[in-house]
């Protein structure tokens, strides 16, 4: 089967290539460094199918970072391999041609097939950049296609040109003589008018600036929070409760009434009743809370973020936030761009561990995949906080955030002074502010939602059907009695919170649910959604973060974890 490529600088639109040519949706978002592994799809090309795949951002074939790495490792196989036709598929950021030929000319030096999409072509005519792509594609040797991803269009074109590749022929150069080349060729090739300032501009340059930047990010931070906030409580108070309370609840009352109101097969379902009231929060049963949680308590959160940060990831905001705190960030062993994967860990710990990727270094990378194990918890676990703790007062829910933050920060600085290595300083590429495409950004909520309700379902409700059956038996009891000197001793929590603790470990979400029917007073609460918060990441995390950091780094990280999750739960029992 033939294969296609896609190489190119990070950020130039590969991923959004990708998904036009073959289908499959991907990340894409506004910085360097989306993608960071590849993804595989297929596109009909004539008569045949090929297999596309999406390779990680790189700027160079001398790789600087894990994400770079693995862009290599991919073109030194694809070479290797005699059997299978290949067509590289360079995508070229026409708004940066000198900047992106570099790659395109290592590219060639390697002699494969080849084609050019010179991608955001819309945006050179509005910064006023004219390429002759005829002449640039003689230059070269190679077909080059003109493509503005987001809308569409060329693409059709670039597959007709994926028809017909040619293989360049350039010596292998060195560095020096490679950008005097490059210099050459813009000279023939690109005209660049001169034009004024647009408001737009004007306004990006304000938004890094020291004072003004830090006073828009304070603004655009509050909004965020506030519209989270809005639409998550909206869905909840004006979808999915009154759905639950007027159409549901009476059919779960009908099976209750019909199963006799006991039993194993009610408990499963149903779960406890007490007073003929159903409390979806507490009842623990598959149709009760097993719906409940991921639905009415979840869900609406995962929308509301995932909303908000998709349109933040599409703007550019994000690189630009990650400038400002490069200072802070500092202090912590990394630098700004580490704030980017973190904020995907607010959203969920295992595509952040995966985009630590694009740090350089191999300390900055366990800095900040601990940091966001430890301090940093996910929208699932967060709804669940503020479904939980809300009720006793928003100052507990402030509470547990705060602590949290306290955490990230305290930790990254001890990780800064005793984890030896040093971190280079911040090269990190702005890229323009763009307006966030409508049907991207919706495509992306759908798909994260999909992928929520896939992996969270399953789980969510296997534990409740298993906590059910082993309601029933008396291994809760063992382990509580097992765990009471830590959990009770040390934490302050009944001795049966140890089983939700243990729960963590699947899905924090569930095991949050399942502190509910224990009646704990809200200091209890903030104690238990912290050790949650910080203990174990769930396994599908810590898969990806043994995976990611190996295992030496993976089980430094677990022990900073322990170590961290009894000590502030300690410390925070004592003084609550
Ligand atoms: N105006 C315009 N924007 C585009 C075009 N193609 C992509 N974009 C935007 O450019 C940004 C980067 O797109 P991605 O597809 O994530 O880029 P990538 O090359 O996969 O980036 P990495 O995975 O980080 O290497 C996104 O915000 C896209 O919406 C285009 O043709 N025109
Ligand atoms: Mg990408």
């Amino acid at each position: 089967m033939k294969k296609v490529l896609l190489f190119g600088n990070p950020n130039v639109g590969k991923s959004v290539v990708f998904t036009r040519l073959t289908g499959v949706q991907t990340m894409s978002a506004n910085y360097p460094g989306t993608t960071v592994t590849f993804s595989r799809g297929q596109m009909k090309l004539g008569d045949e199918i090929a297999e596309v795949i999406d390779v990680p951002g790189s700027y160079t074939l001398e790789p600087t970072c894990e994400a770079e790495t693995v862009a290599r490792r991919m073109l030194d196989e694809v070479a290797a391999d005699k059997e299978g036709e290949v067509i590289i598929l360079n995508v070229i950021d026409a708004t940066n041609l000198e900047r992106n030929l570099y790659l395109t000319q290592q590219l060639l030096e390697r002699g494969l097939p080849t084609v050019i999409a010179m991608n955001m072509w819309d945006e050179t005519r509005h910064k006023g950049i004219k390429i002759e792509l005829d002449r640039l594609s003689e230059i070269l040797g190679v077909p080059i296609a003109p493509t503005s991803a987001t809308s569409g269009e060329g693409i059709k074109q670039l597959v007709v040109q994926l028809l017909s590749p040619q293989i360049p022929s350039l010596a292998v150069q060195g560095q020096d003589e490679r950008w005097q080349r490059i210099g050459g060729i813009i000279h023939q090739v690109q005209q660049i008018t001169h034009r004024h300032h647009t408001l737009g501009e004007r306004l990006a340059d304000a938004s890094v600036s020291p004072v003004l930047g830090v006073f828009m990010a304070m603004l655009i931070m509050a909004a965020v929070f506030l519209v989270v906030r809005f639409v998550g409580e909206g869905l909840i108070s004006y979808v999915f409760d009154p759905i639950f309370d007027n159409l549901w609840a009476p059919v779960v009352h009908s099976l209750s009434d019909a199963l006799g109101g006991s039993g194993f097969l009610h408990g499963l379902l149903v779960g406890n009743v007490s007073g003929g009231e159903i409390n979806f929060k507490e009842s623990l049963g598959l149709l009760t809370s097993g719906l409940y949680v991921p639905f009415a308590m979840v869900l609406p959160y995962i929308v509301a973020f995932y909303l908000v940060l998709g349109i933040l990831e599409d703007t550019g905001y994000l690189p630009r936030l990650a400038v400002l705190l490069d200072n802070v960030m500092h202090h912590l062993g990394l630098h700004g761009f580490a704030f980017i994967p973190t904020l995907l860990g607010l959203g969920c710990n295992v595509p952040a561990i995966m985009a630590t990727r694009s740090l350089e270094s191999r300390r900055e990378r366990f800095i900040a995949a601990t940091l966001v194990s430890v301090a940093v918890p996910c929208v699932s676990l967060q709804a669940m906080i503020i479904g939980m703790l809300g009720g006793f007062g928003i100052g507990y829910v402030f509470l547990v955030f705060g602590t949290l933050f306290a955490v990230w920060l305290g930790l990254g600085m001890i990780l800064n002074k005793i984890t030896p290595g040093f971190s280079p300083e911040l090269l990190l590429e702005v890229p323009p502010y763009r307006l966030p495409p409508v049907n991207l950004v919706f495509k992306k909520l759908a798909f994260r939602i999909k992928s929520f309700l896939k992996e969270a379902l399953p789980i969510i409700l296997g534990v409740v059907a298993v906590i059910n059956i082993l309601n029933f038996t008396k291994v809760f009891d063992v382990i509580a009695k097992a765990a009471e000197p830590v959990v009770t001793g040390i934490l302050g929590l009944p001795a049966e919170a140890a089983v939700p603790l243990v729960v963590g470990f699947l899905r924090k979400d569930a095991a949050m649910a399942l502190m509910g029917p224990l009646d704990m007073g809200p200091e209890q609460l903030v104690v238990a959604s912290l050790v949650l918060a910080m203990l174990f990441p769930c396994i599908a995390s810590l898969v990806i973060l043994f995976r990611e950091l190996g295992k030496r780094d993976a089980l430094k990280s677990v022990l900073v974890m322990l170590i961290a999750a009894f000590g502030v739960g300690g410390l925070m029992n004592l003084i609550l």
